[in-house]
């Protein structure tokens, strides 16, 4: 029989019960014993609710308090030596994941590094490895989880992040080496866990191997073999599902298939074409796991043609040696589309959310095993939902597709170079050098939040929440003009989220209630869902900048989040190439561009951290990619006058890589993310001669510590030291939104602090006392 499988399920909870568990935790609102609590209901209600669906291969370990791959380098015992110190179990846990602050004897430590995984909005912790690595099994997470549910009667399918991909995931610390060399000190880790998932009772265990499906080094593609070879013996009578997502294996597939594991797993929704290769490559004693049901996107699927492709596999290798699953965990979207009543009904009904597609799952498997008849009622239900989509006049705007047909290739190009901009911005908005900034929000306090929860139950008119906001406003610019900081922000209090808010206030967008998916940590986001043909209603933000500038001689920049990020972080029409929908976005951001520069917005920053990151796995579908991403850029960007300063910000990524497509935005000043990788990024910067000006982060928001002036002065040398004084900014690595006015305060004290400092070095003249009206 063809088995319903499942790779992953949101560890969130439907009402965000892990994040404010987390959060209660963190405040010493509770303590660890409650957290765990939490955790253990959590676990429990979601094997049930998986088993519930029908789903044969419920996955235990998906679970994690923070970040699977911090979990992995937990259990591998990967701990770097400044946290060494602090007991095992949550404190050096949480301390990893987030830091620890510098308290009188208490030293601190920075977090690891976060970044994005694969091409996702999720963010992992990036594992530190020595060339001298020890691994030791540092925790046996999987196996107690599997002992867990095994006690609630669920025999499940633990999933482990495969030593592979763990190793290309993590950073080479130190020396110059590669950590994939060190596979075979990390392998006894991993055996030692296969033979306890063993001995305690797993049929499956799934061990994920993403990066096979990205362009892999050839000496790691070597490894793979002498690996799963260790691995197939260590799981003895336990059979591996080896679940590869987010792409094709391509001229990887063969390979994989030899592999001494029982079940491949492949994502047919981003690679269909990989089945036909697969079937004819299958060992007779093999099984393949078809994801087709897509667990990126919120959409129901085409069940009929997911089903087509299910029959044709049966028929080729027999029903019992085909799995249905999911393209990925179903970590990357929201729960449940249940409590969605505020959705308009006819869009409700073309969406799945995670608990929807383990119903499109196991009605595959169904369909598989009994037939289409079997199953009539619901494919056709699935087929009227799917035409009324198709048919929708609400998808369509004419106006918008002439609109874009007429572009030319003026309206992507500044009128004039960088360097004569340059000169007519210095003439008509004059800066100090190292020019002082913030990358945009300040803190989203409680009071913020509840504010506009109020607002939003009817229980805070509009007039009120209004006055409220601008009393924010008010408070932040004088406060920036007693800092000294020379380019202001209004604070973005008035946003839940930097997509959502454009989502909201976009024509072509839906938003949900409680669609929301994990970002990082206990932070989610809720991503708006693009179902049409985008436009502008009108003005988004202009009211805003303009009460904002009103307060103030110091520029104000606009906030606008750019085409390229809106389209990422959203849930994305698949009826159409996503470039289509990008340009769309695009125009209406240039309108409000255009119009915060009528309103007399001298600086106008558009931010687009989201564009490294919608980049296709595979080295060979960059440029394409590229090139319109940074069109689509240029398109909302362009419209304006050279005396009208664009900015750009990205954050969470590395940027080497694409630093011509960086310059080729054209925007004048990019503000970047490096502080806790040390102004690494910067060399990119300075080898490629990157011609405009550069703030690259120098106060890391994503730590609570508080930076130091000195700290601050030290950065900047060594900004300097790639940088002229003349294109360098002074800024944060992000906006300050999760962080709380008590360490934005001192931190912005000392950033401006460090760049007066190093000014003086500069030009050996004073400072003018800051403006304070
Ligand atoms: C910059 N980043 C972003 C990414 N993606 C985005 N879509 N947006 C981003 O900003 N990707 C990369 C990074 C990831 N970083 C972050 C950083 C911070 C957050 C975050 O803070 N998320 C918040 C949720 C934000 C939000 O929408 N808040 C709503 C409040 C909703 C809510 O929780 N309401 C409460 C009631 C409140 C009350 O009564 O007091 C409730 O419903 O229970 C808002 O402001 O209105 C988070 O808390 O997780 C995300 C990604
Ligand atoms: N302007 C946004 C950028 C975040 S990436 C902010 O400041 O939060
Ligand atoms: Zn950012």
């Amino acid at each position: 029989m063809t088995a319903a499988t499942n790779l992953g399920f949101p560890r969130m909870g439907g009402q965000r019960e892990l994040k404010k568990a987390l959060e209660r935790f963190w405040s010493n609102r509770s303590d660890a014993g409650d957290l765990e609590v939490v955790a253990r209901q959590l676990r429990a209600d979601h094997w049930k609710l998986q088993q519930v669906a029908g789903i044969a291969h419920v996955p235990s370990n998906d679970f994690s308090l923070y970040d699977q791959v911090l979990d992995t380098a937990v259990m591998a015992g990967i701990f770097p030596e400044r946290f060494t110190h602090l007991p095992a179990g949550f404190e050096r846990y949480f301390a990893m994941a987030r830091g620890v602050a510098h308290e009188g004897e208490r030293t601190g430590a920075p977090a690891l590094e976060m970044t994005k995984w694969f091409d996702t909005n999720y963010h992992y912790l990036v594992p530190e490895i020595g060339s001298g690595q020890e691994f030791t099994l540092g925790s046996t997470k999987p196996v107690d989880e599997f002992v867990e549910a095994k006690g609630l009667g669920i025999i499940t399918r633990p999933v482990l992040i495969g030593p592979v991909s763990l190793l290309l995931l993590a950073k080479a610390k130190g020396e110059n080496f590669d950590p994939i060399d060190l596979w075979p000190r990390l392998l006894p880790v991993y055996e030692e866990i296969l033979r306890r998932l063993a001995a305690a009772g797993a049929a499956w265990v799934q061990i994920d191997e993403p990066c096979l499906v990205t362009d892999v080094a050839e000496r790691a593609l070597l490894a793979l073999g002498p690996i799963f070879e260790r691995l197939a013996g260590a799981a003895g009578s336990m059979d591996i599902l080896l679940a590869t997502y987010f792409g094709g294996l391509a001229k990887t597939l063969p390979a994989v298939l030899r592999l001494p594991v029982k079940a491949v797993h492949l994502d047919l929704v981003r690679s269909p074409d990989s089945l036909q290769e697969a079937l004819a490559l299958v060992r007779p004693d093999q099984m393949l796991s078809l994801g087709l049901v897509d667990g990126r996107n919120i959409w129901k699927g085409d069940l009929t043609h997911a089903l087509s492709l299910a029959e044709a596999a049966a028929e080729r290798l027999g029903a019992d040696r085909l799995m249905i699953a999911p393209s990925c965990s179903l970590l990357h979207v929201p729960f449940d589309l249940e409590g969605e009543t505020g959705l308009d009904p006819e869009l409700r009904n073309w969406l799945a959310f995670a608990r929807q597609k383990l119903d499109e799952v196991t009605l595959i498997a169904q369909g598989v095993a009994s037939g289409r008849t079997a199953i009539a009622a619901a494919l056709a239900e699935n087929e009227a939902a799917l035409r009324s989509r198709r048919d929708s006049p609400r998808t369509r705007s004419l106006e918008v597709r002439r609109r874009l047909a007429a572009v030319t290739p003026e309206e992507l190009a500044r009128a004039h170079p960088y360097p004569v901009r340059k000169a007519a911005q210095r003439e008509s908005t004059p800066l100090p050098i190292l020019p002082t900034t913030t990358i945009g929000s300040f803190p989203q306090t409680d009071e913020v939040r509840k504010a506009r929860a109020l607002f939003r139950s009817g229980k805070l008119r509009a007039d009120e929440y209004d006055a409220f906001l601008k009393a924010r406003v008010v408070e932040a610019i004088r406060w920036q003009e007693e800092v000294g900081l020379d380019v202001l922000v209004h604070g973005e209090f008035e946003r839940n989220d930097m997509v959502e808010y454009f989502g909201e206030n976009l024509e072509g967008f839906a938003f949900t209630a409680n669609g929301w998916v994990q970002s990082y940590g206990s932070r989610c986001v809720k991503p708006p869902i693009i179902f049409g043909d985008v436009t502008r209603r009108g003005p988004m933000t202009v009211d805003w900048a303009r009460f904002a500038q009103a307060l103030t001689l110091r520029p104000v920049k606009g906030m606008l989040t750019g085409p390229v990020t809106i389209l990422q972080w959203s849930f994305v029409r698949d009826d159409q190439p996503r470039r289509e929908t990008c340009r769309q976005i695009a125009l209406a951001i240039r309108d409000e561009v255009v119009d915060l520069e009528q309103a007399g917005i001298r600086v106008i920053q558009i931010d687009e951290p989201a564009l490294r990151e919608g980049l296709p796995l595979r080295r060979a579908d960059w440029a394409e990619y590229l090139r319109w991403a940074v069109d689509a850029f240029r398109l909302a960007s362009a419209g304006v006058r050279d005396e009208t300063q664009i900015h750009t910000h990205m954050c969470y990524c590395e940027f080497n890589d694409i630093i011509d497509s960086i310059a080729a935005l054209d925007a004048d000043v990019i503000s970047i993310e490096t502080s806790r990788s040390q102004m690494e990024l910067l060399g990119a910067f300075a080898d490629f001669r990157y011609p405009n000006e550069v703030g690259p982060g120098v106060y890391d928001i994503h730590s609570p510590r508080v930076p130091s002036p000195q700290q601050i002065e030290r950065l900047l040398d060594g900004a300097l030291a790639v940088l002229s004084p003349e294109q360098l900014w002074v800024n944060p690595d992000c906006g300050l939104k999760t962080r709380r006015w008590e360490e934005v305060k001192p931190a912005l004290v000392a950033l401006v602090a460090a760049a007066q400092a190093v000014r003086q070095r500069l030009e050996g003249v004073a400072e003018p006392a800051p403006v304070i009206t």
